[in-house]
């Protein structure tokens, strides 16, 4: 047992008051673990738009599903500081990433064998609250919201049994918190799609995202693999995670549409492409890529509020598939430890992604490296 167990402990977080706001760091009072939930000293956050796009989503005000004052950060590692009662998955001392797609193992879709996505906690999740509708965070006693049940930005987090995962102690943290999101959903959108081996493939948009993608493809042996992104400086980026070849859609004649020109290269189109980019523009282009008859597209970008992807239907009339996915169709519980035992033995990338540290005190610098494009990942540490 910890010396704080059972107390309420209070440390710093990055609070986003508001959407458009930036984080500002306050001292907040965590409560401890209620049955079935967990306590994490989280020792570092990545952020997922180089920390995770999908943070900055959120605070801007992108994000129909977004509620402040709110605790955001969902790549994230730390050590368990305390459990509830009934929590048997993990214990005190355990390294662990946290999950923002829970696993229960024992929900329709847990067990339908047909998806990673979890029903158990996803309701209150969306909510900002814990499964018992109310949050472990406060301010002199004014509750803060939970994000993604996870919120990583946070010295300490409280979240759901079904929503951590141990992982090998030997695995550093620093670097494996990127596991928590844009790296294991890159690898698993593409390692775990059948059919990807002896096959081309397009992957449109080169962040952390992206590059997985690329690595996942080259690991899985596909035959050509074509990065597509509008930042030159991507180019070396793509290359180094596997890319044989790399498209600038601004570079392309006057008129000439990306989809068009990659069907022109690839004898009528690819076999699998890849969105990550979260621009519907994109997406349609992704799809339309695809070679009639069998191209697979799938959608890993998150569209801003209000966004609709369109094509025309003859698209698919004609056999092209469109896709998206989740966390990759990781299923985090029963496979994220094997991925970090795979990145132990060198077979994932997660170095390679890190461009940029912080402080904690420095977290708002992690959104202005994101802005400035310069940057895949940067991890936060939040000592
Ligand atoms: N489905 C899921 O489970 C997950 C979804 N996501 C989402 O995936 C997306 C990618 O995330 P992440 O890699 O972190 O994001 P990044 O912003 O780091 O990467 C996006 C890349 O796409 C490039 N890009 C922008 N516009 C275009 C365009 N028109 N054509 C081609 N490339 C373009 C950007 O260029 P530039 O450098 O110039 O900006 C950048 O290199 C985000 O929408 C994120 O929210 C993330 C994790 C999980
Ligand atoms: N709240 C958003 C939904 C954003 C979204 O699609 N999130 C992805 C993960 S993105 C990680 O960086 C996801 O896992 N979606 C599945 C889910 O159940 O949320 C909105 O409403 O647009
Ligand atoms: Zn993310
Ligand atoms: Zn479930």
């Amino acid at each position: 047992m910890s010396d704080t167990a059972g107390q309420v402990i209070t440390c710093k977080a990055a609070v986003c008051w508001g959407a458009g706001e930036p984080l500002k760091v306050e001292d907040i009072q965590v409560a401890p673990p209620e049955a079935h939930e967990v306590r994490i000293k989280i020792l570092y956050t990545g952020r997922c738009a180089r920390i995770c796009h999908t943070d900055e989503y959120t605070r801007s005000g992108a994000d129909p599903e977004g509620a402040f004052p709110v605790i955001l950060g969902h790549e994230g590692g730390g050590i368990v500081e305390s459990v509830g009662e009934g929590v048997d998955s993990v214990k005190v001392g355990d390294h662990v990433i946290p999950l923002y797609t829970a696993e229960c193992k024992k929900c329709k879709f847990c067990t339908s064998g047909k998806t990673n996505l979890c029903s158990s906690v996803r309701a209150t999740q969306g909510q900002g609250l814990m499964p018992d509708k109310t949050s472990r965070f406060s301010i002199n006693g004014k509750p803060i919201l939970h994000f993604m049940g996870v919120s990583t930005f946070s010295q300490y987090t409280v979240v759901a049994d079904v929503s951590v995962v141990a992982v090998n102690p030997k695995a550093p943290l620093e670097k494996v918190c990127l596991l928590g999101c844009g790296i294991t959903t890159g690898w698993g959108a593409v390692a775990k799609q059948p059919g990807v081996k002896d096959s081309t493939v397009a992957v449109f948009g080169c962040g952390c995202v992206g590059l997985s993608c690329l690595n996942a493809a080259q690991l899985v042996k596909a035959s050509r693999i074509i990065a597509v992104d509008t930042n030159p400086a991507k180019e070396e980026w793509a290359r180094k995670f596997g890319a044989t070849e790399f498209v600038n859609p601004k570079q392309l004649p006057q008129g000439t549409r990306i989809q068009d020109h990659l069907v022109e290269i690839t004898d009528g189109g690819l076999d699998f492409t890849f969105d990550a980019t979260g621009n519907v523009d994109v997406m349609r282009a992704a799809l339309e890529a695809c070679h009639k008859g069998w191209g697979v597209s799938t959608i890993i970008g998150v569209a801003a509020a209000g966004k609709e992807i369109s094509t025309r239907p003859f698209q698919l009339v004609t056999g092209r598939v469109w896709r998206g996915t989740a966390f990759g169709g990781v299923k985090g519980r029963t496979e994220l430890p094997g991925i970090v035992e795979d990145y132990l033995k060198g077979a994932v990338k997660v170095d390679e992604y890190i461009t940029h540290e912080f402080k904690f005190e420095d977290i708002n610098k992690g959104f202005d490296a994101m802005h400035a494009g310069d940057c895949v990942r940067a991890v936060v540490d939040m000592s």
